[in-house]
């Protein structure tokens, strides 16, 4: 894989008459840390969707650990990658124990039938479960939690497969300000554990990339406005490009803030 875990190479995805993305370059080497961000509808799910091999494109090439989309089987490409998102979440059967929600990740699979676990797979959900602030919510039904428990889990079913490639599509919407700044803590040391996979997180919000992230990729309508080191490309005349409106940016103790100006 030589140290490359996602090339994007002058993407397009076409839906109808509309560009969701177009000509998009991006690499992501081993151990980066990626926050996409943009305004609602820039297409950074879609390029979230095209890194979880959810999603072919219409134009250009896409290679995830070192498979070409379209030239390998996806059904082998995809548990080795850790994938949440609210659609994923919106599959989860309404009875679902919680400890099912992640262990069912070892088979890539939604919904606890009658497939069998051993016991390390059973310890390993729960490590994880504990490790996300979880432990109490074991034998909960996913649908009773709240929404930010919810996002708690659907990390821990993530990286349950030990995947060697993290994807969130924002981890922080719908929650409130307590819950935003625990998941923000917890995602900055996952993003400081040196065993943690390559993570790439979609947010339209400076204030939930967690400290530690350490790259970013600025969508609007489709196209790349700027990428590289976050500290490269968190200024105020990026982020306003990209938000379309003037915008101040500051940085206090590792952490990002922006407001119009
Ligand atoms: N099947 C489709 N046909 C036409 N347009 C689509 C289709 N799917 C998505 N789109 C449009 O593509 C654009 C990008 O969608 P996408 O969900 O990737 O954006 P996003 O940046 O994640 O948005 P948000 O922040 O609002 O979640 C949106 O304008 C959306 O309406």
């Amino acid at each position: 894989m030589s140290g490359e875990v996602l090339r994007l190479s002058d993407v397009g995805v076409r839906r109808e008459q509309s560009m969701l993305l177009r000509e998009v370059t991006w690499t992501v080497q081993e151990n980066e840390r990626w926050v996409v961000i943009g305004p609602n509808g820039a297409g950074k799910t879609t390029l979230l969707q095209l890194a979880a091999a959810m999603l072919f494109p219409t134009e250009g090439t896409v290679e995830v650990l070192g498979e070409r989309l379209g030239r390998t089987d996806v059904f082998d490409l995809r548990p080795r990658i850790g994938f949440a998102s609210s659609a994923v979440a919106e599959k989860v059967p309404a009875d679902e124990k919680v400890i099912d929600v992640v262990l069912t990740a070892s088979y890539a699979i939604l919904g606890r039938w009658n497939e069998e676990y051993e016991s390390a797979d059973v310890t390993r959900a729960v490590e994880l479960l504990d490790a996300l602030g979880c432990a109490e919510l074991i034998r909960r039904r996913f649908a009773t939690l709240s929404e930010g428990e919810r996002k708690r889990v659907q990390i821990a079913r993530a990286l349950m497969p030990d995947p060697e490639l993290l994807l969130l599509d924002e981890p922080a919407a719908g929650l409130d300000l307590g819950g935003r700044e625990e998941l923000v803590s917890r995602l900055s040391a996952l993003a400081d554990d040196p065993m943690a996979p390559t993570m790439a997180m979609v947010t339209h919000h400076v204030e939930e990339v967690p400290e530690g992230f350490t790259h970013a990729l600025l969508l609007r309508r489709g196209s790349v406005v700027a990428m590289g080191k976050v500290d490269e490309v968190f200024t105020e005349e990026h982020l306003t490009r990209c938000f379309g409106l003037p915008l101040t940016v500051e940085r206090q103790s590792g952490r990002w803030y922006a407001r119009a100006r």
